[in-house]
């Protein structure tokens, strides 16, 4: 796997969701299409990270919002991976794009829980936390029943690996309430956040991977963003 150079460009949550909202008028994207390619590059690095356990379960949380439709798509293709997913999914969203991720999941018979996890249950059970719960539309603190969720993931002693922004995290400032996640990896989607230059401060630790393999060279040009060149078919790429 080629590293890239660390990536200068990092958006705010306003420029986020306007790049996504072009993608899905001027650029004629679905969000259906959007999500399975974001869920996809978040799978294809979790099995980059993390095939040496594939036999033990990964708890994968699914919040309220897209997110969490990149989760249950993650899920999804972690199972034809042959990873062995269950899925926290605490509000369930009575919305048909969600409806039919998770019916897609059920038929590959992955297993739903919505009442929290207690850390002890957690750290017996799974190999890894796959964080879907907040993206970057997250705003304010955090209200139930995710208070409570992201109190237990906090406690456990797994790996995390966050999609797009850790959660709990202020989508520009980081982790400025202390009840957001301290993910191993995080996997920006499209172009890394403002909260991500606090991730990297962390140190070496810390991976930080960028995917979401979608955006159109006009758009890149707009932003002005520095998205990586993808070696090949790779669904991600890892930055320095
Ligand atoms: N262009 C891309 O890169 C794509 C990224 N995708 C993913 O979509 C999310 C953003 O999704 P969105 O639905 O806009 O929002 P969120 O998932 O972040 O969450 C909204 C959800 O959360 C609730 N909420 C917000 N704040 C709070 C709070 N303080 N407490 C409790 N609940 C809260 C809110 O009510 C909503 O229900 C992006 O990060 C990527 O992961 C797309 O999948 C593809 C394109
Ligand atoms: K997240």
């Amino acid at each position: 796997m080629t590293r890239f150079r660390q990536l200068m460009k990092f958006l705010n949550q306003v420029q986020a969701q306007r790049i996504d909202e072009e993608l899905m008028s001027t650029y004629a994207f679905s969000i259906d299409q959007l999500m399975e390619l974001a869920g996809l590059s978040v799978a294809s690095v979790v099995e980059y990270e993390f095939a040496h356990v594939k036999e033990s379960p990964l708890l994968i949380v699914a919040g309220p919002g897209n997110n969490g439709g990149d989760a249950l798509v993650a899920a999804r293709h972690l199972k034809h991976f042959g990873f062995n997913p269950e899925v926290l999914y605490p509000k369930a969203p009575n919305n048909p794009l969600y409806l039919r991720l998770v019916k897609q999941c059920e038929d590959l018979d992955i297993p739903f829980h919505s009442k929290e996890l207690s850390s002890s249950y957690i750290d017996d059970r799974y190999s890894m936390i796959l964080d879907g719960i907040f993206g970057f539309s997250f705003k304010g603190d955090v209200r139930a029943p995710f208070d409570t969720v992201l109190n237990s993931l906090r406690s456990s002693s797994k790996p995390i690996v966050s999609i797009d922004i850790p959660s709990g995290w202020d989508v520009e400032n980081g982790n400025v309430s202390g009840v957001g996640l301290c993910p191993k990896i995080l996997i920006s989607l499209t172009a890394p956040k403002l909260c991500a230059r606090h991730f990297i401060e962390k140190g070496n630790d810390r991976s930080h991977y960028v995917g979401g393999r979608f955006v159109p060279r006009a758009l890149v040009e707009k932003y002005e963003l520095d998205t990586p060149n993808y070696i090949g078919s790779s669904q991600f790429a890892k930055l320095d």
